[in-house]
């Protein structure tokens, strides 16, 4: 079995791989007061209710973008796993060129998005991951990181203007039918969401603009992240929803980095 860990700023997601397949996922939220074993015995827990034995975890690969999570996290599995794990980072091979002025500024996600993007669709991509932030990346068909966008992500802009404001309260993101609304709430989720969805659309398609240079193809457009699917369903700029894509590329850059 090999566990595949993607730490974001909200949530951690873990897949657990089978002879190849995927047999479970599950995510726990990021907490940087939570110990290393505090983690591990989450761990425990959800292997011996799923009947799994940690004794079967013959690899471990892990992204993240919270560092300090990172060393806790080194040491749950070192402690209750009894393997190294594979880092994401400097020295990884992913078969992704990563074109930024300094490529270990890249987050780790981003870097694992782009691999799994680049090996299921062969095609110039946009990924577009809706985490705690928003981030846009391009890859050209021959697999050059590009570079991309990052935006406050749907949550924490809502959030922004609860605690910014006197009398603008905390809502619930939802999708709106029109855009004129005539309540306090509902002008803020109307607010929020077609503000989002232009954004994407706005955005994708000075992205694809930009990248006509390097491919003829035009750019495929995938999306994921915990926030994704609300989107997804109304953008017409969006090609395909991809929710455990994070996932889908640990596998891949795990299977290359293996001895
Ligand atoms: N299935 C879901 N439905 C609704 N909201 C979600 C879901 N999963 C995550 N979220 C929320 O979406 C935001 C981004 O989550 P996630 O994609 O896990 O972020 P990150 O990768 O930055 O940790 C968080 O605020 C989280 O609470
Ligand atoms: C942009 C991010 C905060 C997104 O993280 P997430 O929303 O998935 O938690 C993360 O990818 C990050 O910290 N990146 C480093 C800066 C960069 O990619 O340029
Ligand atoms: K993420």
């Amino acid at each position: 079995m090999v566990l595949l860990i993607d730490v974001g700023n909200s949530n951690m997601v873990i897949g657990v791989l089978k002879e190849g397949k995927n047999i479970a996922e599950w995510r726990l939220s990021t907490d940087t007061k939570k110990t290393s074993d505090e983690y591990g015995v989450h761990l425990l827990q959800l292997f011996s209710y799923n009947n799994l034995s940690t004794e079967e975890v013959e690899g471990v690969i892990i992204s993240s973008v919270v560092p300090y999570l990172m060393h806790t996290l080194e040491n749950v599995i070192r402690k209750y796993f009894k393997v190294k794990p594979l880092i994401v980072g400097p020295g990884i091979k992913t078969g992704i060129n990563v074109k930024y002025d300094n490529p270990k500024e890249l987050g780790a996600d981003r870097i694992v998005n782009a691999v799994a993007a680049h090996e299921l669709y062969k095609k110039p991509v946009i990924v577009i991951d809706f985490g705690t932030a928003t981030t846009f990346c391009a890859i050209t068909a021959s697999g050059d990181y590009l570079g991309g966008a990052i935006c406050p992500g749907i949550k924490i802009s809502a959030r922004a203007l609860f605690e910014q404001t006197a009398k603008l309260p905390d809502i619930r993101i939802e999708k709106q039918e029109k855009v004129i609304c005539k309540n306090t709430v509902s002008n803020i989720q109307s607010g929020i969401y077609f503000g989002y969805v232009g954004q994407v659309e706005y955005i994708v398609n000075k992205m694809k603009e930009e990248m006509k240079k390097y491919d003829n193809e035009e750019a495929y457009v995938v999306a994921t992240g915990g926030l994704a699917r609300l989107i997804t369903n109304d953008s017409e700029v969006i090609d395909e929803l991809h929710p455990f894509l994070t996932l889908e590329g640990l596998k891949i850059i795990y299977e290359k980095n293996k001895e």
